[in-house]
């Protein structure tokens, strides 16, 4: 879909049932986190609490650190040499920054979408398969065919692939790879799901199906999405964070920062006054 600038004002939707102001699980934490790529400072103190219960979406204009911020939730800037990442971060508790974390294992726990559907050049059921057999989690070739089954269920891909589990994963369409890509984050039982413009290079249809998976998968896992799309955000997400120049200026549910923002800044951006 091409990423239109929403039209003013952004409607929120209203079936959505009032996000809990109690009771929510904090999957995982930031406080006064900074990442510089050299000189330039990428992301500047900040402090954010991501939950199970809500889908969170971070909001910004190009550039102002949303992906930056959300690869250090599971240390994706660990892969960009000149990156450094100050503050913790923990998920769970745990600090994931801490030397005795295993990254492989972080990354399984908190899986990763991108922007472009990067499937495997194998078949679908490989692409599925792969993460569970590096990570010992299936002893049989049953359990496997049950993790693959179910995975593409959740990601809402099996009716569609079913009899051809065996065709390569990069002859799918593009929504498809994208849903693809998530039964392979899905597949290692993750925590946290991290879903970097997930939609950006998709049509309406195939967007509209992310969507609605990610309605489904809400709950089940701890899901953040960024997106510069702020109709998609409002569409999705419960809880809304606003990024500007690397600082997080306010985070807030998410009917609350489409209609009634507490900040200059974001009421300037979601009003389409720059962006
Ligand atoms: N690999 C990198 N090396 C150097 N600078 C980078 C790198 N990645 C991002 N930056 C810089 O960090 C800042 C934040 O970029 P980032 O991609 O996180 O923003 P964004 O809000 O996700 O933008 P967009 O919506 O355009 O994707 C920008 O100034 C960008 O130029």
């Amino acid at each position: 879909m091409t990423d239109t600038q929403a039209p003013n004002p952004v409607r929120v939707d209203q079936t959505e049932p009032a996000t809990p102001k109690a009771a929510t699980h904090i999957k995982m934490s930031a406080r006064d986190v900074n990442v510089f790529y050299g000189a330039t400072h990428a992301i500047k103190d900040v402090s954010i609490d991501v939950d199970m219960e809500n889908v969170t979406a971070f909001i910004g204009p190009s550039g102002c650190g949303k992906s930056t911020f959300l690869r250090t939730l599971n240390r994706m800037n660990d892969t960009i040499p000149i990156a450094k990442v100050t503050g913790d971060i923990t998920l769970d508790g745990e600090d994931i920054y801490s030397p005795q974390m295993d990254v492989v294992q972080l990354r399984a726990r908190v899986g990763m979408v991108f922007q472009k559907p990067n499937p495997f050049p194998k078949s679908i059921y490989e692409n599925v398969a792969y993460g569970p057999r590096i990570h010992g989690l299936a002893p049989n070739k049953g359990a496997m065919d049950q993790i693959v089954e179910q995975s593409l269920k959740r990601a809402g891909l099996w009716d569609e692939v079913k009899d051809r589990l065996h065709d390569s994963g990069t002859a799918l369409s593009g929504g498809q790879q994208q849903r693809l890509c998530i039964a392979r984050a899905i597949a290692v039982d993750p925590e946290v799901i991290l879903m970097d413009e997930p939609c950006s290079a998709l049509d309406p249809i195939a967007t509209a199906k992310i969507e609605e998976l990610i309605h489904a998968l809400r709950g089940k896992y701890a899901i953040v999405i960024v997106t510069h799309n702020m109709q998609q955000a409002a569409r999705v997400s419960q809880k809304t964070a606003f990024f500007h120049l690397g600082n997080l200026v306010e985070y807030g549910e998410t009917s609350d920062i489409f209609t009634n923002p507490r900040e200059e800044r974001t009421k300037d951006y979601i009003t389409g006054r720059y962006g």
